[in-house]
């Protein structure tokens, strides 16, 4: 299986950083996991709802541009679906039954992601109503992937 996540702007710290190539690591026995990371857009705190629906757009364009049509696409977004991570892990373990071998997983900017985004998920998949910092929710997306995983082959990692 093929996994990859795309992200809006670069990670600065270092602890983030870490903590990817950490889930990367653990996820290499499953899966190849490949972290898309495209330029974001400046987004001074004093933006018009215009501007930061134009901001979205783009970074939303550049987005688009790095999912191929075959993948199955998960947009993370607030007002998405929660589900518990044993049914994430049921769902990715039928897609792969189904015969999808490419996962893609979206994570917005600081803004979001635009409605054309929002469109090509084939889900919109909420982790709670608590606003993430964007790359936060890479380090925590990583880890529910790698707890999937681990699910699947019934490890005592999953309490
Ligand atoms: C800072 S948030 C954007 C906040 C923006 N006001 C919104 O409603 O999308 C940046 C990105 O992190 C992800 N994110 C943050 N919190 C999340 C959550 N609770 N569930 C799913 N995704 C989340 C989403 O992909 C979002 O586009």
């Amino acid at each position: 299986m093929n996994i990859k996540i795309v992200c809006v702007g670069k990670l600065k710290e270092k602890y983030f950083k870490d903590a990817i190539a950490e889930y990367q690591k653990r996820m290499s026995r499953f899966a190849k996991v490949e972290i898309v990371q495209v330029p974001d857009e400046k987004a001074p705190e004093k933006l018009s709802p215009a501007e930061m629906e134009q901001v979205k757009e783009v970074e939303g364009e550049r987005i688009l541009a790095k999912i191929k049509d075959k993948e199955y696409v998960y947009v993370l977004a607030i007002k998405g679906k929660q589900r518990a991570s044993e049914e994430f892990a049921k769902e990715i373990k039928d897609l792969t039954t189904y015969g999808h071998s490419d996962l893609t997983f979206v994570i917005g900017g600081s803004l979001g992601t635009s409605p054309a985004v929002n469109k090509r998920a084939d889900d919109l998949f909420s982790f709670g109503k608590l606003t993430m910092p964007h790359q936060l929710m890479r380090v925590v997306l990583m880890e529910q992937i790698y707890r999937a995983f681990m699910i699947n082959t019934g490890s005592p990692y999953h309490k």
